[in-house]
């Protein structure tokens, strides 16, 4: 029997009706997901790093190594600095960085010049920028140089077009975030800028380890709700990573003084150790054994007694001036005399070193090749800034010596800027440190160890490098000049063995050789 007209072409509408609805459907789920994904989008956490320096980078790449759904972006007004971090060739060398860089780079973590843009996009803008000492003006010479720190607050304000937690990651003088609130609230235009303070305390050469296994993340802000909402956010990132019992939360002031009371604290136990070397010398003690003896007190312990040449490093002496000035800004003379002594103690390290090389030396360096080993203010790290070596090689050019360096990561250029330059000028960015100075004549820069130290007549060993423990000395001995001597800053070799082969040898603190107790005292 035929199937009447109607019931055809109700079929006929349903089957339309079927496929249009399972058309539409589709579409619909089409449309949904991809506004679910840029809702996602929008609500994925995006920071971006001003400064792609020793901080900024390694800090950067390891948060967003731990946190896959965070977008990190670093930006930098250099543009080489930004060319070598999207390279092979890094800008910084820090043992572990490569890989953790090559992991995340395109993924989730960028490195940019186009610094507006990503500080515009993002919800947490850390700024990792330099905070060198004045060389002029109101506190030169001690007082922190904000410069680059108060540009990147003003262009901040400047292109944010919606709410942001600005991070101090910099290391700056207490209070700072209060006049940083003021330059971001001024210029603000209705946006709401929570300000925290989150010192980095990672050490160079350890940095990755640093990051990865911190002993503390601190983090201090505002006693507001709106503070605190803002700390949870950053404690939020960290928690992805660091037991919480190790995320420390503070005031805005404690945190911003904890990271100058840290440095000044570490940096003064070296002076202490030093201070000690020093008695050592003139009593017969060794001091490494009362490093030893004394680190064993649980109340003391063991870490940062290594007497040296002297600490370097682009903060310790940086921070403590500027701790310095704000004790005297405060009316604290006593307190700033107190700390000012570590650095004195410092410097005194540095010229006792110079003035036994040459007083052992039958009190002239003058014409004599001198090989230096190692220019890097620590093993580990290629980073020359504040190197005890910068003024050890000064000293002995100061007394005619011709120098022959050699270090296994820093390069001829970056030996001869650094004996070449002011103090101070080299905490800026790269453009607007001096052009390359002319190169000092009487320094040559070799590849080799052995290559350094042919036909010298002295060897000072300024840099703990590990492969300087293993150098042939016997091959080193036959090819100086006689009588051969090793001034040894690090206490890296073994005193004893040297002496066999025939050295006049002088490590830091140790029981003096008898050669060098016939010389004048040195002060
Ligand atoms: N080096 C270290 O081990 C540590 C350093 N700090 C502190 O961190 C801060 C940064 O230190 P580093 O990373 O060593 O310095 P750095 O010199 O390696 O890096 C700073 C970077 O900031 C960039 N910069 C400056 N002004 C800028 C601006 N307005 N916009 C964009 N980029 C800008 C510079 O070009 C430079 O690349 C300092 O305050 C320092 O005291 C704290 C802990 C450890
Ligand atoms: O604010 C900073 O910049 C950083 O400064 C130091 O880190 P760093 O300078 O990278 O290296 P250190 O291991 O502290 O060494 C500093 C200097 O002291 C010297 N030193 C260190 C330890 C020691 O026992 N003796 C000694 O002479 C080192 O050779 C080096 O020249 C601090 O250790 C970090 O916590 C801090 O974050």
């Amino acid at each position: 029997m035929p199937l009447p007209n109607f019931y055809c072409s109700c079929m006929h509408n349903w089957c339309y009706f079927y496929i249009y609805s399972k058309f539409l459907r589709f579409f619909i789920n089409i449309v949904l997901s991809a506004e679910l994904h840029s809702l996602e989008q929008r609500k994925m956490v995006k920071i971006c790093c001003i400064g792609a320096g020793y901080v900024g980078g390694p800090t950067m790449a390891v948060i967003a190594l731990k946190c896959p759904s965070i977008e990190v972006a670093v930006v930098d007004i250099s543009v080489p600095r930004i060319t070598a971090w999207n390279s092979d060739q890094l800008p910084i060398y820090e043992p572990g960085l490569e890989d953790v860089v090559k992991e995340c780079r395109g993924r989730n973590l960028f490195f940019s010049t186009d610094v507006e843009k990503h500080v515009r996009e993002a919800n947490i803008v850390f700024v990792s920028v330099n905070t060198p000492t004045k060389t002029r003006g109101l506190g030169a010479g001690k007082a922190a140089d904000l410069t680059y720190w108060e540009s990147a607050a003003r262009m901040i304000a400047d292109v944010s077009k919606s709410d942001k937690i600005v991070v101090e990651k910099s290391t700056v003088p207490v209070k700072t975030a209060e006049a940083i609130e003021k330059i971001l609230t001024h210029n603000s235009k209705g946006i709401n800028f929570q300000i925290l303070s989150n010192p980095e305390f990672l050490a160079e050469g350890t940095a990755i380890e640093d990051l990865f296994k911190p002993d503390r993340v601190l983090i201090g802000g505002r006693e507001t709700p709106g503070g605190q909402k803002a700390i949870q956010a950053l404690k939020d990132v960290y928690a992805q990573w660091v037991p919480e019992d190790r995320i420390l939360t503070t005031n805005l002031w404690s945190a911003e003084l904890s990271k100058l009371a840290a440095n000044a604290f570490l940096a003064q136990r070296i002076s202490s150790v030093n201070a000690m070397s020093a008695l050592c010398e003139s009593t017969g003690a060794n001091v490494s054994e009362v490093s030893y003896a004394v680190g064993k007190d649980s109340r003391i312990g063991p870490k940062f007694l290594n007497a040296s040449v002297g600490f370097g490093g682009s903060c310790f002496q940086k921070d403590i001036l500027n701790l310095v000035y704000i004790c005297e800004c405060n009316g604290l003379p006593e307190v700033a005399e107190y700390w000012k002594q570590v650095i004195k103690i410092n410097d005194y390290q540095k010229i006792r070193f110079v003035n036994r090389v040459v007083a052992s030396m039958f009190n002239t360096v003058s014409g004599k090749k001198v090989a230096i080993l190692g220019f890097a203010f620590k093993k580990d790290t290629g980073d020359t800034r504040e190197t005890p070596a910068i003024d050890v090689c000064k000293g002995l050019l100061g007394d005619k010596a011709k120098l022959s360096i050699y270090d296994p990561q820093v390069n001829e250029d970056q030996i001869q800027r650094d004996l070449a330059m002011n103090k101070f000028d080299w905490d800026h960015p790269l453009h607007l440190q001096p052009m390359s100075p002319s190169n000092v004549k009487q320094v040559s820069v070799v590849w080799d160890a052995y290559a350094a130290t042919k036909d010298a007549h002295a060897v000072c060993i300024l840099t703990e490098w590990d492969e300087f423990k293993n150098l042939d000395y016997q091959k080193i001995y036959d090819n100086m000049q006689k009588p051969a001597f090793i001034f040894d800053g690090r206490n890296v070799v073994n005193v004893e063995k040297l002496r066999e082969i025939g050295f006049i040898v002088y490590a830091i603190g140790k029981p003096l050789d008898a050669w060098l107790k016939d010389m004048p005292a040195v002060a």
